[in-house]
């Protein structure tokens, strides 16, 4: 049986679910299984799976080999200046507004080869757990293909309910932190005072307090953004919590509702899925989804699946994106998204990027 972890959750999966977060979210409301796992793709036309878990003990990692760094490889797809260009043809296309698009999300990766089978719970261990969610779960098989994985450590909460109280943290508008304590602080607050940054923010924002308003009796979110830190990242985030009318309604129908929100996707929605599907050149597949949990009670907490990877015997994958607005500048995004592998890339302790030729 294959072992999982999410968060504090340890064990091995004794059953799973497959399909689309509708379908998903009917089969734990009609379950008596006492909790689920799983997550769902960025494309809602793609499937989602759900596993039952058995719970265990603390889980030790495996066997399999660690990442080697002198022979690992790195590739970086698409190439800097490809996403650079990428990002510019989307800065035009948003400032001369024929769609109406404001915001849309950008993404691109990062493909390791390593000489061995990499071991995704050595690689989960070394991620640095503070202030976020880690996870680690099988993927559903493909036929003849190595098990994959998708592992992570998300700083960004999509939505949590507990007894009819809700919560989201939606995320965006990102610096690099530094070592330097001084340089650190600088960068943080030149990003809570960039005006681009914050209207980047506003639009998630925005769309999250109008997603959930109707269900809520009461629903609150603080005046402006505040900084939000990682380890390699400063962001500006915004907690909203409220008070469900029907404390029933199940988690993942809101998580349904809210998925994708302008942190991964963009606004309008339909005129940002257009243009990722026009400009990006990587399939998201369970990046930018969403991972967590849920039970039959209706409660459940769910993560947008960022600073990721999916992980398929030798080889793996990272994933990064940035918001990209009207005045993105595309080698800021092209340093965003560098700074965004960071924290997986030490944990495969596979080195820096290999600088532009
Ligand atoms: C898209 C990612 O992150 C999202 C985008 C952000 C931004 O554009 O500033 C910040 C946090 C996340 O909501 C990612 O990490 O890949």
């Amino acid at each position: 049986m294959q072992p999982f972890r999410l968060g504090e959750r340890a064990g091995v999966v004794r059953g799973r679910i497959v399909g689309r977060i509708e379908a998903l979210a009917e089969a734990v409301s009609d379950s008596a299984a006492a909790t689920f796992v799983g997550a769902i793709p960025f494309d809602r036309r793609e499937d989602g799976f759900l596993l039952t878990p058995e719970p265990t003990g603390p889980w030790t990692p495996g066997s399999g080999d660690p990442v080697r760094r002198p022979s690992v490889r790195l590739r970086q797809v698409p190439a800097p200046e490809d996403y650079a260009a990428q990002v510019d043809a989307l800065t035009r296309r948003i400032a001369a507004a024929g769609d109406g698009l404001r915001k849309a999300v950008i993404a691109r990766t990062l493909e390791i080869e390593a000489p061995d089978i990499i071991d995704p719970f050595f690689v989960h261990a070394r991620l640095n757990g503070d202030a976020t969610m880690r996870y680690c779960l099988p993927l559903p098989p493909l036929d003849g293909a190595p098990q994959r994985w998708l592992l992570g450590a998300t700083p960004e909460l999509l939505l949590s309910k507990r007894q009819g109280k809700i919560a989201s943290h939606p995320l965006a508008g990102s610096a690099r932190r530094s070592a330097d304590a001084v340089e650190d602080r600088a960068a943080a607050e030149r990003l809570l005072a960039s005006g681009k940054d914050r209207h980047e923010h506003a639009l998630v924002v925005e769309y999250v307090l109008d997603v959930l308003a109707p269900h809520c009796s009461h629903l609150h979110a603080p005046e402006g953004p505040s900084l939000e830190a990682t380890q390699s990242m400063w962001h500006l985030g915004t907690r909203i919590e409220g008070v469900l009318k029907d404390p029933s309604t199940p988690c993942l129908d809101l998580v349904g509702l809210l998925h994708p929100t302008p942190a991964v996707a963009g606004v309008p929605l339909a005129a940002a899925l257009v243009a990722i599907a026009e400009t990006e050149t990587i399939r998201r597949g369970f990046y930018a989804g969403a991972v967590g949990w849920a039970n039959a009670a209706g409660d459940g907490a769910w993560h947008v699946t960022l600073r990721c990877s999916e992980i398929e015997g030798r080889h793996a994958r990272l994933f990064a994106g940035a918001g990209i607005v009207a005045d993105s500048v595309p080698q800021g995004e092209v340093e965003e998204t560098e700074a965004k592998f960071q924290a997986m890339l030490s944990a495969f302790d596979c080195g820096p990027l290999p600088s532009p030729n």
